[in-house]
């Protein structure tokens, strides 16, 4: 589990339950990754991440991904591969990422919610990046080989 920005896990925190949380990791054929940026009023605003978001009572990972994506992003995904979870313990919240990989979309993105989004490569230049989304581009770079640092550490 990740402690994010080095707060002090709550007593019991192991107890609580996690936020189901499915997260979409969309690669195109040339290998470049979506990331867009969590819109203004949401916990850290301004923060990139892979596009995602919290399951609705009595969905699936698949379908709140599917649902998520055509909402904040306009796509509308194909065949989803189920890849890696995490669990992050924020100040706001434990939650319990489901990484997926999408390789088939179709439509054009629309960023619905004042996003802004880059497809990015290793290193990633757009940030900062959020806590819990820098494990996956961790686990990126060790399938790609990449060595180094996989993306900046400062607001750009
Ligand atoms: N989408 C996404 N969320 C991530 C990633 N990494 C990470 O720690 N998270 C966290 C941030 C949030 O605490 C949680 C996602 O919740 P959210 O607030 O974005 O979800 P949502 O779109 O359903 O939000 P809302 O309707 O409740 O406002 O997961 C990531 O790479 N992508």
């Amino acid at each position: 589990m990740l402690v994010a920005d080095g707060h002090r896990p709550r007593e019991g925190g192991a107890d609580r339950k996690p936020v189901e949380v499915a997260v979409g990791v969309l690669v195109r054929p040339d290998g470049r990754f979506l990331l867009t940026s969590r819109p203004p009023g949401k916990v850290y605003a301004g923060y990139w991440e892979f596009p995602g978001g919290k399951l609705e009572a009595g969905e699936s990972v698949e379908q709140a991904l599917r649902r998520e994506l055509r909402e904040e992003i306009d796509v509308v995904i194909g065949a989803v591969q189920p890849w890696r979870t995490e669990r992050v313990d924020y100040p706001h919240a434990l939650v319990h990422l489901n990484f997926c990989k999408v390789f088939d979309w179709s439509g054009e993105l629309h960023m619905h919610e004042g996003q802004q989004f880059a497809w990015e490569d290793l290193p990633v230049r757009s940030a900062p990046v959020l806590p819990g989304t820098v494990p996956v581009l961790q686990w990126l770079a060790a399938e790609r080989g990449f060595a180094g640092q996989t993306h900046g550490w400062e607001k750009g």
